[in-house]
């Protein structure tokens, strides 16, 4: 419904429908339920042995013409079944039928079509209705409606003859087909040449309080109504979700104009926009509504199709601009949907700034996309105008309305109340911004303003709801000042509460783990929060507790270059984790224990791979934080190990043994392992055929180990030559060598 109305407003600020006698309504696959006296429900679409036998019950119908019936076959040949005869159930769709007959027929908003059944008339090979006018026999009647039920047939179209020339209107036999004339304009239906034509006649009686207005009359007071229809129809969101008023909408002007000219507000609009934004804003004062001005950016793909007929496939529009009350401009970035947009004019009718065709992509052909730049106006209800605001510049207008609470100004309670519907939304949208554009959260200061307003906001409702959209890695060091704001005004038990929701799965927004560059910044925000240790605390062990998880599997994996590389960032976590137990200050100390014998326990020489970076992280600490971070102690397990690694025994020389970690077990890789396990083996010639090869390549370069495999191209099958190099020995020296240094360098670094 509500898209219906905002397209009827775009028709109306475009200068309205021009006067038609008739149209076609959008063809409905619900057709309605239509029962007969003495035969019963008609089954559609009608055959024709059921046509026969209606008709054999049916009357000729009469001609009504001045006060006098007359039948006269000449005039009017067709079956005919009285209203009193006939029984029509729409299932509810006759509204919304009445709504578009309106709509087609120009008539204004703020009146109403009502529909008077008026008879089914069955029309067989060679019958028809001669030219003539309806017969207006109540004062309301405006217009006809005929609906010609699915019925296979040719022939039998209906014709009106306005002064814009005649229009043919055709039955179908798959959708209920409806035609709404003016009942003086002249019509008539051509005589059937195969099938029937079974229609329904209503006659239309116009209602409402601005019955008598003419076409176009006032197009502000229709514009009003439209407006408020739109504000107060709740709509289902097109992918699921609860029905929802909507908050604004987009009217698209035909002229582009640059971010300067915009600063001009709307005396200098130009040409037909001009126009057109005085009736919209006229009729958005009445409706209680705002008006922005702003600028959109429009991007359409289309298919590029076949002899030029293009179809849209995508549309995106973006509010690039907007202009505050001060006359200042934003630059929002406001993603519209289809519903939340309207224009009087397609964007394909107006000059695209920039296009590039894509050739064949798999699912569409060429596609053609382009770019438009077009003035826009922003409309929504007053109450909402906060609400819309802060979707465009968010921390600005966050700021005022805090300041605003500060001095006991109740409007900005209110403005808040306004908020909320949208407020997740405006939260997830921004830091799916972030996300996308890599910078770093947007959303943290979103996070401390909002609980700096909550702890000024007296409604504790009011202010949870503020806080519900966000995660805890929405956190900064700069939001730790609101938080203990909050925790003074709400109190312990409140805040971590809180915290722990903050923290759970359900609160995230991208991947439901922390976010890395949170965990990297933990020190700072833990001293920044130090003087509530029940805080900092609570912080660390959940920091922990969903660090510890992802270890176990990464220890244990083959130690590729991937997995090493995946630990070294761990580790990094790792040292982030304890550098803030140190800025605790005693307050998470029993973090510290556990991260101790956790690494203790598991003390399996992968560790190293997770320790060693650890250690490297802390590299720049002040001594103060390495002193009370633990990172000493795991030191200590980390030259255990490296200890025993540096004093392993090396390879014997001949011992040529490869061992493959466990994968897959085909027989391929059974002869395989054998051939890597043999000490004596060195080289492996084996025809085998190109998947097999494929498949080995496959598990060799996955393991990275030290055996080449060439594919000799002779014979058939090729043969793959498996040669071990002697790397194996190499990489083992290396690798206590290795060993033997970083012991030196961690003795240096950590208890010199
Ligand atoms: O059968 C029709 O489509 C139109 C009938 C008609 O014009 C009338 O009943 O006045
Ligand atoms: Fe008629």
């Amino acid at each position: 419904m509500t898209t219906k109305d905002l397209d009827e407003l775009a028709l109306l600020l475009g200068g309205g429908m021009s006067a038609r006698s008739s149209a076609a309504l959008p063809k409905r696959e619900q057709s309605p339920t239509v029962t007969v006296a003495g035969f019963g429900e008609l089954r559609l679409p009608l055959t024709a042995a059921t046509a026969r036998r209606l008709v054999a019950k049916g009357e000729a119908a009469p001609f009504g013409k001045g006060e006098e019936t007359l039948l006269d076959t000449s005039v009017r040949h067709t079956w005919h079944f009285p209203r009193t005869a006939v029984d029509v159930d729409w299932h509810g769709q006759l509204d919304d039928i009445l709504d578009e007959a309106r709509r087609a027929l120009a008539l204004p908003v703020g009146c109403r079509l009502e529909a008077e059944f008026h008879s089914l008339l069955v029309y067989e090979r060679g019958q028809f209705f001669a030219q003539h006018q309806d017969s207006e026999k109540d004062d309301a009647m405006v217009a006809t409606l005929v609906v010609v039920l699915q019925s296979p047939s040719s022939g039998g179209e209906l014709v009106v003859h306005g002064p814009e020339g005649p229009s043919t209107y055709a039955g179908s036999r798959d959708a209920t087909t409806m035609v709404a004339l003016y009942a003086d304009a002249v019509h008539e239906v051509l005589p059937v040449r195969t099938g029937h034509r079974v229609a329904l006649t209503y006659n239309l009686l116009l209602r409402g309080d601005t019955a008598g207005q003419t076409v176009g009359g006032d197009a502000v007071a229709e514009a009003e109504t439209l407006l408020n229809r739109h504000f107060t129809t709740a709509v289902k969101p097109r992918y699921g979700g609860e029905a929802a008023t909507p908050t604004r909408v987009a009217y698209l002007l035909d002229h582009s104009y640059t971010p300067r000219a915009l600063v001009g507000g709307m005396g200098r609009l130009k040409g037909v926009d001009a126009e057109r934004a005085a009736i919209l804003r006229e009729a958005a004062a009445r409706a209680g509504c705002e008006v922005v001005l702003a600028l959109a950016d429009v991007h359409e793909t289309r298919d590029d199709g076949y002899g030029g007929d293009e179809s849209l496939i995508d549309s995106e529009v973006t509010i690039t601009h907007a202009r505050a009350a001060d006359g200042t401009v934003e630059e929002p970035g406001i993603l519209l949907t289809n519903a939340e947009l309207t224009a009087t004019t397609p964007s394909r009718a107006l000059r695209a700034y920039a296009r590039e065709h894509q050739g064949y992509m798999g699912n569409y052909g060429n596609t053609i996309d382009r770019w438009y730049h077009r003035g826009a106006l922003l409309v929504w209800p007053t109450h909402l105008a906060f609400a819309n605001r802060v979707r465009a510049a968010p921390a600005a207008e966050l700021r005022t309305a805090l300041r605003r609470l500060a001095e006991h100004d109740d409007s900005a309670t209110r403005d808040i109340a306004g908020l909320l519907p949208i407020w997740p939304d405006v939260v997830s949208s921004l830091g799916y911004r972030h996300l996308v554009s890599g910078e770093p959260s947007g959303v943290s200061h979103l996070f401390a303003d909002a609980m700096a307003l909550a702890s000024h906001l007296d409604d504790e409702t009011m202010g949870d709801a503020l806080l519900h959209p966000f995660a805890i890695d929405d956190l900064s060091p700069e939001g730790a000042d609101s938080l203990l704001g909050l925790a003074d005004t709400r109190g312990p038990a409140w805040t971590r509460a809180r915290i722990s929701r903050w923290f759970s799965p359900e609160a995230r927004r991208s991947y439901g783990g922390l976010s890395e560059n949170w965990v990297e910044d933990l020190p700072e925000l833990t001293r920044a929060l130090r003087q509530r240790p029940d805080l900092t605390s609570l912080l660390l062990q959940q920091s922990w507790a969903w660090l510890r998880p992802q270890l176990p599997s990464q220890l244990a994996a083959t130690s590729t270059t991937t997995v090493r590389s995946r630990l070294a960032d761990l580790g990094k976590l790792l040292a982030s984790v304890m550098g803030a137990v140190a800025e605790a200050d005693g307050a998470a100390d029993e973090v510290r224990a556990e991260v101790i014998a956790w690494c203790s326990d598991e003390a399996s020489d992968s560790l190293l791979d997770l320790l060693l970076p650890a250690l490297n992280a802390a590299g720049a600490w002040p001594a103060a934080r390495i002193d009370k971070s633990g990172l000493r102690d795991l030191a200590r397990v980390a030259s255990d190990l490296l200890e025993q690694r540096a004093n392993s025994a090396p390879r014997e020389v001949d011992d040529w043994s490869i061992h493959l970690p466990a994968g897959c077990s085909c027989d391929l890789c059974e002869k395989l392992v054998g051939f890597l396990a043999n000490p004596a083996a060195r080289v492996l010639e084996w025809p085998i055929a190109k998947q097999g090869r494929q498949h080995l390549h496959h598990r060799l370069d996955g393991a990275e180990l030290p055996v080449t495999h060439v594919t000799r191209r002779q014979g058939s099958p090729y043969v793959l030559v498996l040669r071990k190099t002697a790397d194996l020995f190499e990489a083992d020296a290396r690798r206590r060598s290795e060993a033997e240094q970083e012991l030196r360098r961690i003795a240096k670094t950590w208890w010199a």
